[in-house]
């Protein structure tokens, strides 16, 4: 692999008993790169997310990290590694203040286990972390509050500056819009390309707006397959992808 590749996917696969849902996927993804992945329902997009973040492990294949191997390592190890995945459903701890809930992410990366004397100072440092990236996303203001007491806006907020916290250099994110206006979305789109500048971004997303404005490229899937990888303008005028959308109800993308 190429040292400018940040993520590399080579001919992975991944099966449910009989059935392949990732049927040797490849993907590389360049250092600084957006990618947004596409596709119908069940066309393997939340699989590959599994895949990639640890979560599943797959079958063949190989995925590489910044050009180390991590197709058998557990999420929390991929996870200190410098990949970071959102969850569409949101994981954030309701109860706990949305400063608490960016420093416990920042901690988790710390790995807190150390001695004693380091704590204090660790503690510190994530704090004044989780104020700066609170910041970065917007909600300095509402730091205090309960995560769920956040509107539905913020709380997607929140699930960035959660995801974005320990620093990771490659961000997964699952379907970040979902659920938004038009306003919220473009909000949103404006936040994901403040806090993603310089890192790789694989983003799943539904609404296409979002991913002609901030996807440099796009990653498209049909039945556990990439059948197309390309900017916005090939991507449009590709004939299989024409197919694929043309074919499907509306709720195609
Ligand atoms: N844990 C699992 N066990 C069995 N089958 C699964 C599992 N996870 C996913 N699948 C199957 O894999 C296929 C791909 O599903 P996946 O959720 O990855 O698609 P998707 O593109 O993310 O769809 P959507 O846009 O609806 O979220 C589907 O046929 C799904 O039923």
């Amino acid at each position: 692999m190429s040292a400018s590749h940040s993520l590399e996917l080579r001919g992975v696969r991944k099966a449910f008993g009989s059935t392949e849902v990732i049927c040797g996927v490849d993907l590389q993804l360049r250092e600084g790169e957006r990618c947004a992945l596409i596709g119908p329902n069940g066309a393997g997009k939340s699989s590959l997310f599994n895949l990639v973040s640890g979560r599943y492990t797959a079958d063949g294949g190989s995925i590489l990290l910044h050009g180390e191997d991590i197709t058998r390592l557990a999420p929390q190890q991929i996870n200190r590694m410098g990949l970071a995945r959102s969850f569409q459903i949101s994981s954030l701890f309701p109860r706990l203040s949305a400063f608490e809930n960016v420093r416990c992410a920042v901690l988790w990366k710390l790995g807190y286990r150390y001695a004693f004397w380091r704590r204090i100072g660790r503690l510190h440092d994530a704090a004044d972390r989780a104020a700066a990236v609170l910041d970065k996303v917007g909600l300095r203001s509402r730091a205090h509050l309960p995560a769920g007491e956040l509107s539905y806006a913020d709380q997607r907020a929140l699930e960035v500056a959660v995801t974005i916290a320990a620093d990771a250099s490659v961000i997964l994110l699952d379907e970040p819009t979902a659920g938004m206006n038009r306003a919220e979305a473009e909000a949103m789109v404006a936040l994901i390309r403040e806090v993603t500048a310089g890192k790789t971004l694989l983003m799943v997303e539904h609404d296409m707006e979002v991913v002609f404005d901030l996807a440099d490229r796009i990653a498209v899937m049909d039945n556990g397959r990439v059948i197309a990888c390309d900017d916005a303008h090939s991507i449009r005028a590709n004939p299989d992808v024409q197919r694929l959308y043309l074919n499907r109800s509306s709720h195609a993308a």
